[in-house]
């Protein structure tokens, strides 16, 4: 491999891979869907090899993005970046398997977080930091429009980042509809809803927070069994996602421990 790899200094404290036959290396590598949080490709640059990265890339639905050559050189910091480089996640995420074997590890019932595109890292590292406090299995988040698990992630989750594993997929909905079939209980989370104080979570669950702005997407909402709601009384509209999520992950808790 002629490749580079550096951990760069940006605030996305992301591990950047540069050099096209490293990028080809990684994205042949069978953890590369895992690993790529996103590749990116000179602006107006063709060659075959950068052909065959984008191909290989856009076999596992990743992330492509052109980017104007100064973009490169200064990420690479003046290394020999052809043209190509890959941001890569400093932490792996796992596959789904994973979630149902932590859950029977334990003799429990599934108990699942899914992120409708939490997009501010610090969010996400403290619901991994409440998720690993209650016992939740497995987070599972959506490839696009979601923070990656970055040091920052892993920094504000203090440590359940080693510890809650989190599921990356193409399609929240198709991943809903099969966590379904293997009779899990899917619960919503609007501004609208039955209280959450009712909610008994007991069996197989999985609960689905929103995007910080907004919330849950139509289209997966409409997969929920139930809607819960945090009532509220004061002036804002709504709660920080990872407060709310907070909240709700100590009833169901609570419920499942009843
Ligand atoms: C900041 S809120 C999004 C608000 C968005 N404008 C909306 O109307 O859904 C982010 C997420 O936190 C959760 N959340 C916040 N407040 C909540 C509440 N009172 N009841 C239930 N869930 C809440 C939901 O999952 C929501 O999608």
């Amino acid at each position: 491999m002629t490749g580079n790899s550096n951990r760069n200094n940006n605030s996305e404290e992301k591990e950047l891979v540069y050099g096209v036959h490293s990028v080809i290396e990684l994205l042949k590598s069978s953890t590369a869907d895992q690993r790529v949080n996103k590749v990116l490709v000179q602006k107006g640059l063709s060659s075959e090899h950068i052909a065959e990265a984008i191909k290989l890339a856009k076999r596992d639905r990743l992330i492509v993005q052109e980017v104007p050559k100064n973009k490169l050189d200064d990420i690479s910091e003046g290394g020999n970046h052809q043209g190509m480089a890959a941001y890569i996640a400093p932490y792996q995420y796992a596959e789904m398997q994973d979630i149902f074997d932590n859950a029977k590890k334990k003799n429990e019932d599934p108990f699942i977080l899914i992120l409708d595109k939490i997009e501010d890292p610090h969010n996400l590292g403290s619901i991994m930091r409440t998720a690993d406090a209650v016992g939740v299995h497995g987070i599972i988040v959506p490839k696009h429009r979601s923070t990656g698990l970055t040091s920052t992630v892993a920094k504000t989750s203090t440590g359940a980042i080693e510890h809650v594993p989190v599921v990356r997929v193409t399609n929240l909905v198709n991943t809903i509809k099969d966590l379904k079939k293997k009779n899990v209980w899917v619960f919503g989370t609007a501004m609208e809803g039955d209280n959450y104080r009712n909610w008994n979570a007991k069996g197989a669950v999985a609960l689905i927070i929103g995007n910080e702005g907004k919330g849950i997407s139509p289209l997966v909402l409409k997969q929920a069994d139930q809607t819960l709601n945090i009532p509220m009384v004061g002036h804002v509209q709504s709660l920080n996602a990872s407060v709310a999520t907070g909240i709700l992950l100590y009833q169901a808790f609570a419920s499942r421990n009843a």
